[in-house]
């Protein structure tokens, strides 16, 4: 069976469920945030004894921390508390906690500790939680820096400290987890940006409350069960006229490969026929690898196609806008990458007619190219991943995909997704191709834009994942195999869906 979707909440959403379930929570939150982390810490420290360090801040992160400190203390296990400011500024449930710390013969130390002869058993990062405001510095980020050279499992509370729970930014310096356990949903930064080399292992614990309950998700991770109703069994009765004709225009001198490698993944994908269209007249009229692929004008495959993908390859000369402004004008569906992207960018009236499109639109910039389409550089769209994606969506009326290691998509239903495949075995030349092909092949097979563009990010990164596992990479993977093995993943999904009826 595929598992679930989770909901994924920005601080916001995840401060008006607090708001609104907190009044009735009994036992409190916080008290069942203490409690998890404890049992999360008992998990952890199973087979490593000796003395756990819980290292609390000044808000109700720290709150948390402490009373994961007593819970432990009260199960007999050696604890270390440090908390270096004064008890009468803590918020009111962390000063319960700090009193009930007390009452149960706890102690704190306001200096960093050295380590018992034997290291310790686990590290805690109870500083800051989704209350950071700004950089860290000062007593707490060598605090933090001193957490992290400790040679320890290192757990942080609801997220690491230092880390934008909204973006994935780091602000300042950030607590390097090898487990977070996060409270009531996932959180953006946790997904995306530095979120997932900061974070290690994320373990949701919901705290008893479905966050679905008070506030509706604004975003998800992708899941395959989301795409279920797609993934059938092809029916007897079909022939390849059933599955569309793929329409990849690319590849200028230079780069042919770029529209090649699109092709190749469109085919390996279920396509029926996949045209690819190069720019450059002094091409190969065939590919030897694949034959398969019917190599023609990119003319005469703007005609033929009944899904149009531009960009892989396709420069920026005169020849490719002219082709540009052909696509767009198309009532087919249209997939825009790379160059396609740039020229985009860069011809104000072929933005509003994108804009205008009826068929559906699908946008898959990486960073750069996004920012270019916004006319904002890289650092602002990736200082907030989730708002230019929904910001492209928007201005384009189309799907997108913010590339790059926690992909962030963005529909024209206003929601937002994140992907969570993929490993940067991914960051080599030829990727973004293959991730075009594979868009562009379950679109030519009828799935709506919106589900094959989520379908085919997470299957993506879902085949190099696979690879690796399989020791093929991370490091050295290349675009050709992950094509091959996303045929095995897809094939795979199919099957588990049809158990799942
Ligand atoms: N509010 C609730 O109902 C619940 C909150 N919980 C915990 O509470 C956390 C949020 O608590 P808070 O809102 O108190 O926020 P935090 O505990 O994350 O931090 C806020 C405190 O840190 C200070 N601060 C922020 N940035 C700083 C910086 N760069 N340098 C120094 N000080 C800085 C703030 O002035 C404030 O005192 C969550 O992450 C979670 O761990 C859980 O107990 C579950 C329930
Ligand atoms: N660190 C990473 N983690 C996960 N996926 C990655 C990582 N780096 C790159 N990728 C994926 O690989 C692909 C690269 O696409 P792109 O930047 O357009 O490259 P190309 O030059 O191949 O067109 C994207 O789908 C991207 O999300
Ligand atoms: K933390």
């Amino acid at each position: 069976m595929f598992q679930p979707p989770s909901p994924i909440y920005p601080v916001a959403g995840i401060r008006t469920i607090e708001a609104r379930v907190a009044p009735l929570a009994q036992p409190s939150l916080m008290e069942r945030a203490g409690r998890a982390a404890a049992e999360e810490a008992v998990r952890l420290t199973q087979d490593r004894a000796g003395q756990v360090l819980i290292v609390c801040g000044p808000g109700n992160n720290g709150g948390d921390g402490l009373v994961m400190a007593r819970r432990l203390l009260q199960a007999g296990r050696a604890v270390t508390v440090a908390f270096a400011e004064d008890p009468r500024t803590l918020p009111p449930d962390a000063k319960a906690a700090f009193t009930a710390w007390r009452a149960a013969g706890g102690e704190t130390v306001s200096d960093f500790p050295g380590a018992p002869a034997n290291g310790w058993a686990l590290v805690v990062d109870a500083l800051f939680g989704i209350g950071l405001r700004r950089p860290v510095e000062g007593r707490y980020a060598r605090w933090i820096d001193t957490m992290n050279a400790q040679q320890a499992p290192r757990l942080a509370i609801d997220i690491p400290s230092g880390l934008d729970a909204d973006t994935g930014a780091i602000l300042g310096t950030v607590f390097q987890a090898t487990a977070t356990l996060t409270f009531i949903a996932l959180k953006p930064g946790l997904l995306t940006l530095d979120g997932p080399d900061c974070a290690g292992t994320v373990h949701v614990h919901r705290l008893d409350i479905d966050p679905a309950a008070w506030v509706s998700p604004p975003g998800f991770e992708i899941r395959p069960a989301m795409m279920r109703e797609f993934l059938q069994p092809r029916r007897q009765n079909t022939h390849k006229g059933s599955y569309g004709d793929v329409g990849i225009i690319g590849g200028a001198p230079g780069m042919t490969g770029a529209a090649l490698l699109a092709g190749r993944a469109a085919l390996k994908l279920g396509s029926g026929r996949v045209y690819v269209g190069l720019v450059d007249d002094h091409a190969l009229p065939v590919d030897n690898t694949q034959p398969e692929l019917m190599l023609k004008r990119p003319e005469q495959v703007l005609e033929q196609a009944s899904v149009l993908a531009l960009g892989p390859g396709l420069g920026t000369s005169a020849a490719a806008l002219a082709l540009l402004e052909r696509a767009v004008r198309s009532d087919r569906p249209l997939l825009l990458d790379a160059d396609a992207l740039n020229l985009l960018a860069e011809t104000p009236h072929l933005k509003a007619q994108v804009a205008a499109r009826e068929a559906p639109t699908v946008l898959t910039p990486h960073p750069g190219e996004a920012g270019r389409l916004l006319g904002i550089g890289t650092a602002v769209v990736q200082a907030d991943r989730v708002a230019s994606a929904l910001e492209l969506s928007t201005r384009f009326r189309a799907d997108v995909v913010i590339k790059g290691g926690g992909s962030v998509l963005a529909t024209t239903t206003g929601q937002w997704f994140i992907n969570t495949t993929g490993h940067p075995g991914m960051a080599s030349a030829g990727m973004g191709d293959v991730l075009t092909g594979l868009i562009a092949s379950l679109l030519a097979q009828g799935w709506p834009a919106r589900s094959a563009l989520l379908a085919a990010v997470h299957l993506h990164g879902a085949a190099a994942d696979r690879l690796a596992r399989e020791g093929i990479g991370p490091i050295g993977l290349t675009a050709s195999e992950v094509a091959e093995a996303a045929r095995g993943v897809f094939n795979g999904w199919i099957v588990k869906a049809a158990r799942g009826r």
